[in-house]
């Protein structure tokens, strides 16, 4: 069985879609950003704010070589910035791993992350017109990596049973 990973921008449902899936396939989901919380014993803004955003990144990737080699099944729920640091993009290619983009419009992204930032250090102070400008810009460059994954699901307008369905069914 491969590993199943998710990926994605911050708030296109990477976590939630996982949980479900997870439910729903009965395999276990492993969340890297709580994995590397565990692994720091800090949250991710106190990672950010005592060691700065490279730490984090070089333990972001670190920790996702390690789930990538256990020989567990699992579906793995990446952090937003996962595939585009430390060449973690080219790992989204290997056989072992069944790799899917969860793509999301700005305006999706914007309604779900404007009262939901504060876990999130990269747009946590930003006001919302800010906020807007940076996903649309952000997103852009990301998509170059987030483009390497072997699937796509866009999550537009869909439920999160209606995502796992359409995840499901690209499985089968
Ligand atoms: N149809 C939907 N599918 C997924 N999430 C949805 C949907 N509708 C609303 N949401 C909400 O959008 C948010 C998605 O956040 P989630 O933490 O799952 O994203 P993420 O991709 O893991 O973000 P991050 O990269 O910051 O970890 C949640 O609050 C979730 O409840
Ligand atoms: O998009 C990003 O770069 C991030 C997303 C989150 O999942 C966390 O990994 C962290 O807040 C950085
Ligand atoms: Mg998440």
């Amino acid at each position: 069985m491969k590993k199943i990973i998710l990926l994605g921008y911050m708030g296109c449902g990477k976590s939630t879609i996982a949980q479900n899936l997870s439910k729903s396939i009965n395999i276990p989901f492993l969340d890297l950003d709580k994995c590397i919380e565990k692994r720091a014993n800090l949250s991710i803004n106190e990672i950010f704010e005592q060691h700065g955003e490279i730490y984090f990144r070089k333990l972001e990737h670190e920790m996702f070589v390690e789930l990538l080699q256990s020989s567990e099944n699992s579906i793995i729920g990446l952090g937003g910035g996962t595939p585009c640091y430390a060449n973690n993009h080219e790992l989204l290619k290997s056989d072992t791993v069944v790799s899917i983009y969860l793509k999301a419009s700005i305006e999706t992204l914007y309604n779900r992350l404007v009262h939901n930032k504060s876990k999130r250090p990269l747009i946590a102070n930003m006001d919302e017109e800010e906020m807007k400008e940076f996903i649309a810009k952000h997103l852009f460059d990301r998509s170059f990596y987030y483009n390497h994954a072997q699937h796509k699901v866009v999550v537009d307008d869909k439920t999160v049973e209606e995502t796992v369905e359409d995840i499901k069914t690209l499985l089968a």
